[in-house]
């Protein structure tokens, strides 16, 4: 498990064109070395930004978005297309705009996909899928996940990420996806990734923006947080662990943690 870095920006438009960038760089790196990259995108307002400026980014032609997958570390559960569903947010900002393969964006299931309302379904369809794209990449060490270079989440004020939500997950929750019922945020049903998943990504980046998100950023950071109190706390990438936040975001950080600024 890696040690989480910080890097700080001075406003929410900063940072997301800097991660864009960065995301590019990745990608392209991961293309270099295996032959193509996998993605975790978020829903939330920094999340999308990142993809909006993904859009515009200047290197954006470094990405070979034919060998691209993505995927979504969580979905609220509703119609396909809804306005509130991450995917909808996802294609708008960037996905429609790019020449993706469509049978590597693999969007989470919506209430009028084959499960119909039955979350639990739908999170196991999703599973499913990840379990068989973890075969067909062979590398499958019996988790039944693909390899993701890199992986996103927001962070909400009261520190989950994902749909996890404090007091409300298994934190040694074997399964891949979970479907989550009684969301404190709406929509009430949602389907997310677990955090043993989410912790076998490569990198695993934290998006934050905002002086709401100072306290769960600090509680994030924090060596003595309890992840299930603080669901951010136990979100780590196997290799890179990075806060990429703005200076407002920042402004909780525990002591002995510093926060680089961005050049
Ligand atoms: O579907 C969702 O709502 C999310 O995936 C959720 O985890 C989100 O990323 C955070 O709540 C941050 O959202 P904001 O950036 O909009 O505050």
């Amino acid at each position: 498990m890696s040690t989480p870095v910080v890097v700080v920006h001075a406003d929410q438009q900063s940072l997301a064109e800097a991660v864009a960038a960065k995301l590019v760089t990745r990608i392209a790196e991961a293309q270099a070395q295996r032959g193509s990259a996998s993605i975790v995108v978020t829903g939330g307002g920094v999340g999308t930004a990142v993809l909006a400026a993904l859009n515009g980014a200047r290197n954006r032609g470094s990405v070979d978005w034919r060998r691209l997958d993505v995927w979504w570390g969580d979905e609220r559960f509703l119609p396909a297309g809804d306005p509130e569903r991450n995917e909808t947010g996802a294609r708008q900002a960037l996905l429609d705009h790019v020449d993706l393969d469509p049978s590597r964006v693999h969007a989470m299931p919506a209430t009028d996909g084959p499960d119909g309302d039955d979350a639990e379904a739908a999170a196991g369809r999703y599973a499913a899928e990840l379990a068989a794209a973890a075969r067909a990449e062979g590398a499958d060490g019996g988790a039944g996940l693909p390899t993701f270079d890199v992986l996103m989440l927001g962070v909400g004020p009261d520190a989950h990420v994902a749909s996890l939500f404090p007091k409300m997950f298994d934190p040694s929750e074997e399964r891949t996806v979970v479907p989550v019922h009684d969301s404190p945020k709406p929509p009430p049903t949602r389907i997310s990734l677990t955090m043993s998943a989410i912790r076998t990504a490569r990198e695993v980046w934290i998006l934050a923006a905002g002086e709401s998100k100072a306290q769960a950023v600090g509680l994030g950071l924090s060596p003595a947080a309890d992840p299930l109190e603080a669901p951010v706390a136990g979100a780590r990438g196997a290799e890179q662990t990075l806060f990429l936040l703005d200076a407002a975001a920042a402004g909780g950080l525990p002591p002995g943690v510093a926060g680089s600024d961005a050049p």
